[in-house]
């Protein structure tokens, strides 16, 4: 038998893995990683978070991959470098980390890794005929298992395509396994760069349980900082739109596109929401002046609206939901002030309050997938989300 499946057989069985989840999410601010101890797997999976440590990435780093991310005019050459430098970078981010962690690398199971997404095309964001949705994400795990000598499982929206899905959100598998509670019904929602939520009332009917995107999260508010405040990266603590007032006229024509009325699940990413989507709202409004305070505040706003509406489209009764926030939006203060004020008979709680912190959780899912594919069983859930398990396998040899 080669030894590498010798070696995988071997931490499949083990009672306890030690998972290193990345995540490097669509604000590009750093790489997320989380080194998770794993006991079990599906509904008995049991996660503790040892060491997490988001390390921000370079202005290098950042312009190479803002120079093709989303970019449909993208320098294929530049792609094709990229996949392979961007895992590099990643494996020296990884080893730099394990050793200030005083990790040795062989205490490590898997790595478990998601890459950089740099193109997200579902099919109702390309419309082209004949082609089904797609996603793309770089950073490829043959080269972080080389470079680091740890076995990696990648690429994990692949498979979510090719049974049905739109590779993305993949948060309700994870979300699933780790919070849902029979005693209390719970929306998880994550405030990245884009938004989303996972739905787990505390029936225990597995059929309604699903993961939607609800559109912008930090992503608008970042780019229109990044183009119009430089060595801005993002509006810190809503300094800014607190400044501002709300133009109504353009939070209308912000609203108006139809993803926002496409049923669940859903996804979407900066390929439609950017600064031409904010400029064309704003002739389609006709609005010629404005202040970046008032533009903030508007668009502030409508990142909690579109939240707070997608929650009500999903939630018809009247029982009582706790939503558990995460991602770097939760620590917008005029954004959560929006979110609370939209969604008053919501207790507003954070994962910290299930253990696990906040600002980990998506590389914390990488991990549980991870798991899951060398350990675990698909799971099937509910509004048609593939019942698989997903992941590439890469040997360090
Ligand atoms: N103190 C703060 N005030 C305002 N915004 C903040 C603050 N801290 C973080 N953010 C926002 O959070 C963003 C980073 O969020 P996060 O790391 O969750 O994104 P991501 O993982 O890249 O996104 P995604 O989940 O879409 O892939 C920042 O770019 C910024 O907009
Ligand atoms: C294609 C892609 O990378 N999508 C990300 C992005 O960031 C947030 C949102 O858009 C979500 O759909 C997804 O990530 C999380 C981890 C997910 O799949 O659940």
């Amino acid at each position: 038998m080669n030894k590498n499946i010798q070696h995988l057989y071997h931490i499949a069985q083990k009672p306890v893995k030690h998972i290193l989840g990345l995540m490097s999410g669509t604000s590009l601010d750093g790489l997320d990683i989380a080194l998770c101890s794993c006991e079990g797997s599906g509904n008995n999976t049991k996660i503790k978070v040892i060491q997490f440590k988001t390390v921000p990435y370079n202005t290098t780093f950042k312009n190479e991959v803002k120079s093709i991310f989303s970019n449909r005019h993208a320098d294929l050459q530049k792609v094709c470098i990229l996949n392979e430098w961007v895992a590099e970078e990643h494996a020296k981010i990884i080893l730099s980390t394990l050793l200030e962690w005083n990790v040795a690398v062989k205490d490590v199971d898997i790595i478990a890794s998601h890459g950089q997404t740099i193109y997200h095309a579902p099919k109702r964001l390309h419309q082209l005929p004949g082609f089904n949705n797609a996603t793309l994400q770089i950073g490829d795990g043959d080269h972080l298992a080389v470079k680091t000598g740890i076995i990696t499982i990648s690429d994990f929206r692949q498979k979510h395509v090719a049974a049905g899905g739109e590779g993305a959100p993949l948060a309700a598998y994870g979300d699933y396994f780790l919070f849902a509670s029979e005693k209390e019904n719970r929306i998880m929602l994550n405030i990245g760069g884009i938004a989303n939520f996972t739905f787990l009332p505390a029936n225990g009917n597995i059929e309604q349980i699903f993961c939607s995107d609800t559109g912008p999260g930090n992503t608008l508010m970042d780019a229109y900082i990044q183009n119009n405040f430089p060595g801005q990266f993002y509006d810190e603590n809503a300094a800014i739109a607190l400044k501002g007032k709300v133009i109504k006229a353009l939070l209308d024509s912000l609203k108006a596109d139809t993803f926002f009325k496409t049923s669940f699940p859903k996804t979407i990413g900066p390929e439609l929401f950017n600064l031409a989507y904010l400029e064309q709202a704003l002739k389609n409004a006709n609005i010629h002046q404005y202040s970046h305070e008032d533009v903030m505040a508007t668009l502030n706003l409508f990142t909690a609206e579109t939240i707070a509406e997608a929650i009500h489209a999903t939630i018809h009764s009247k029982q009582e939901y706790t939503i558990y926030c995460s991602g770097g939006g939760m620590h917008n203060p005029l954004l959560m002030h929006h979110l609370k004020q939209l969604l008053p008979n919501f207790q507003f709680k954070t994962t910290n309050d299930l253990n696990i912190n906040p600002d980990a959780k998506e590389a914390v899912l990488f991990a549980v997938l991870a798991n899951e594919c060398i350990s675990g069983n698909g799971l099937a859930l509910g509004k048609g989300q593939p019942a698989i398990t997903m992941g590439k396998i890469s040997f360090p040899n």
